[in-house]
């Protein structure tokens, strides 16, 4: 049995990832799971703590570094078990971080990863946060010099041209064509710089 695929999005903040994310679950050619940075984490909080009274109080600061980098190690881990289970799964990710990059090279290297670009201008994404109104002002415009200092893919999409469907029937394609997810393995081979 085949390892299962995995769709790398990166992209900032508004720049249309789960929007594409949800038009490939819907299609129904190609079975995906999406396994979400934040519902992983809200999920292993729930779970563990939802029923425990803290007896000091505890700066969300301080829990974020105690937990962060160990959780986002355990994130790429269950990718990689999904896909060393067979099953495809799509990760919408905010490539910001020398660490994190680096680890997510480390553990998807012998994976079938397939790394994609959700490009937008900087000036689309303001006016998107500004529309949307659930996501701190500026988050965009802060990271997107990390972000999109990245440009090897094996396939780009640009929301500003293409609609969610439009990406989507983009990415499916590359996927059905059978060519080679060469990128992420070549990445992997470098001093890659994202800080
Ligand atoms: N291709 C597109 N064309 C026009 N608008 C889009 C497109 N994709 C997404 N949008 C709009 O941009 C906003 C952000 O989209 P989405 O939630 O998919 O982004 P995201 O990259 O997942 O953001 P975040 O990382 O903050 O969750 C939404 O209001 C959505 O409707």
């Amino acid at each position: 049995m085949k390892q299962g695929i995995i769709v790398l999005m990166n992209g900032t903040s508004s720049s249309g990832k789960t929007s594409i994310s949800t038009e490939l679950i819907t299609q129904k050619e190609i079975l995906f799971h999406h396994l979400s940075i934040d519902d992983f984490i809200k999920d292993f909080f729930n779970n563990k703590f939802s029923d425990i009274e803290p007896t000091r109080e505890v700066d969300e600061q301080v829990i974020a570094q105690i937990m962060f980098d160990p959780l986002i190690s355990m994130y790429y881990s269950t990718i990689k078990l999904f896909s060393e289970m067979g099953l495809n799964v799509i990760v919408d990710t905010v490539i910001e971080n020398d660490k994190w990059f680096n680890e997510c090279l480390d553990v998807f290297v012998d994976q079938p990863t397939l790394f994609i670009g959700v490009i937008c201008s900087k000036e689309e994404l303001i006016r998107r946060e500004q529309t949307r109104g659930d996501r701190k002002i500026g988050l965009a415009a802060s990271q997107f010099s990390k972000v999109y200092c990245i440009d090897e893919y094996d396939l780009e999409v640009n929301t500003e041209e293409m609609n969610p469907i439009e990406c989507a029937e983009k990415i499916l394609s590359f996927i059905k064509s059978n060519k080679e997810y060469s990128v992420f393995k070549k990445l992997s081979k470098r001093n890659v710089s994202v800080s």
